[in-house]
């Protein structure tokens, strides 16, 4: 069964929860975006895990270096996930798995950014990461022609555990399930609706009955 994860791009702790309590009925995973964490730092980490003792709370950090320093702080604010940057180098990938092997906790390697998305997953599983997102950064999807087809077909020839994240939304996440994901990442098609719960609500069905 793929997990849902919301990806919350918010600025405050305040608006995160308030997220976070209308979808978790629907969620395995409450992801704090990159800019949450740079905003409101470490402490949301923990507010969210003690609200939510029950989900997997992931934090983006996005690390490119100091691997095994850096998820040791996530880890010990209350991450149960956090995320590398497959576009640096082993060393960084290999610190970050020895702190998740310490706290009994797990590393997701972020492809935003590497050219060869597959080759670069396969790669990094050796590593001992959970799994690995097959990202298209906000940036990116901003691009003209950006499709999410790209990444669902990545994903199909991965071979390795895999999310997707990049525009997942009603529409697509019966094929992004069909790629074989792992876990299906929704953003902005959650924390920008207007009613966000519906949202998670439907996605969640989508998933399940795909
Ligand atoms: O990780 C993300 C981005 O880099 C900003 O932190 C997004 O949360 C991720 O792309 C999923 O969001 P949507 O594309 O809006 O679904």
């Amino acid at each position: 069964m793929a997990k849902l994860q919301v990806a919350i791009d918010l600025l405050t702790t305040e608006e995160a929860l308030a997220l976070a309590t209308k979808v978790a009925p629907y969620i395995d995973i409450i992801e704090l975006g990159t800019p949450l964490i740079k905003s409101e730092g470490l402490a949301v980490i923990t507010a969210m895990k003690n609200a939510f003792p029950d989900k997997i709370v992931f934090a983006d950090f996005k690390t490119a270096d100091a691997g095994e320093l850096e998820a040791d702080m996530a880890f010990k604010a209350g991450a149960d996930l956090i995320t590398i940057l497959g576009a640096t180098g082993d060393a960084t990938i290999i610190g970050a798995v020895k702190a998740a092997k310490t706290h009994g906790k797990g590393v997701v390697v972020d492809t935003i950014g590497v050219t060869d998305r597959v080759k670069r997953a396969q790669e990094v599983i050796a590593l001992g990461v959970e799994f690995v997102e097959l990202h298209a950064g906000l940036d990116e999807q901003a691009q003209p022609g950006y499709s999410i087809q790209v990444l669902i077909d990545e994903a199909s020839r991965a071979g390795v555990p895999v999310s997707i994240a990049g525009g997942v939304k009603l529409s697509n996440i019966a094929a992004v399930k069909a790629s074989g994901v792992k876990v299906a990442v929704a953003g902005a098609a959650i924390y920008g609706a207007a009613d966000p719960a519906a949202a998670a609500k439907e996605l969640r069905e989508a998933l399940d009955a795909a």
